[in-house]
């Protein structure tokens, strides 16, 4: 499969990575404004970086777009003459409809949002979907490329912005957990790096037992919550504190933020 990627920041980084792991594309094309931060990946073979969107378009059968919103008409208004139907156009800009994307583009142009997240470097993302082309074999060719790539859902579109923060900050969101976890580990006596390998894989095994069970994580803490014990002691502190509640509110004022970034262009 022959791929570019439009705007190779930090996600388009991530998603090259994750396709040079995976070994998905014949010919992977960056493009970036400047160059400077794409050297790990010039050497390498199948992969070409450039300046030219143009270029990326002509050589490609798949086009994923990563540059920031307010980049994005002007983006879309320049590959426009570049782009024919049989091409599959993936945006991965946060807040930018179908139906603008059309716009510029035209209703003959296949369209699929994705929003990926990060740990799409590592085959890892959480990655959701939507696409309004009545082609449904265009919406299979985005999902199948985003499967190799890590875990998929496909969704109706007035919920990408909600799926944005649920899974693309919530790296962020999940990494803080992990710091703080850390920082507690070390105020028990470990060191930075004995602190930070505990935290990562006590949080792996976390995720990876919800994965392999299914099971909802409130019966996983049952088997570790002993009556009277140290567990149920710290949680119950912990939601005293606001725990549950500030993931809960600071996602909200996630949203409420994303749903301002759509609306201002
Ligand atoms: N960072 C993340 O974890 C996620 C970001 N997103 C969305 O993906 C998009 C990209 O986000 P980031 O990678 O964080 O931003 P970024 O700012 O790191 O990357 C955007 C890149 O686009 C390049 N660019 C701008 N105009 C260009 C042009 N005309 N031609 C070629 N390249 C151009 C810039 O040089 C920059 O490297 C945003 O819309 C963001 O909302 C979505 C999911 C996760
Ligand atoms: O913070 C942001 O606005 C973008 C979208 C999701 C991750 N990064």
């Amino acid at each position: 499969m022959k791929i570019a990627i439009i705007g190779t920041g930090n996600l388009g980084a991530s998603i090259a990575k994750g396709i040079i792991k995976e070994e998905l594309s014949t010919s992977l094309v960056l493009t970036k404004k400047s160059l400077d931060s794409l050297e790990e990946f010039i050497s390498i073979k199948g992969v070409q970086c450039t300046t030219d969107n143009s270029l990326a378009v002509r050589q490609s059968e798949v086009i994923i777009i990563a540059v920031q919103p307010a980049q994005m008409t002007q983006v879309l208004k320049a590959l426009k003459s570049d782009l024919k139907p049989s091409q599959l156009v993936i945006s991965t800009v946060t807040g930018y409809s179908i139906e603008q994307m059309g716009s510029v583009l035209g209703s003959e142009q296949p369209l699929v949002r994705a929003m990926p997240n990060t740990a799409i470097a590592v085959g890892q993302s959480m990655t959701t979907l939507c696409s309004n082309h009545p082609a449904a074999s265009k919406m299979e060719h985005a999902l199948n490329i985003f499967n190799c790539l890590g875990t998929t859902l496909a969704i109706s579109e007035d919920k990408m912005q909600a799926s944005t923060v649920v899974c693309a900050s919530g790296i962020a969101f999940w990494m803080r957990l992990i710091r703080a976890n850390t920082q507690g580990a070390i105020q028990l006596g470990f060191d930075a790096k004995e602190a930070h390998e505990m935290a990562v894989q006590t949080c792996f095994g976390a995720a990876s037992l919800l994965v392999a069970s299914g099971n909802h994580p409130e019966s996983e803490i049952d088997k570790v919550t002993t009556p009277k014990g140290c567990t149920i002691e710290g949680l119950n502190e912990m939601e005293f504190r606001g725990m549950s509640a500030a993931m809960i509110k600071g996602m909200k004022a996630s949203f409420d933020k994303i749903n301002d970034i759509a609306a201002v262009k």
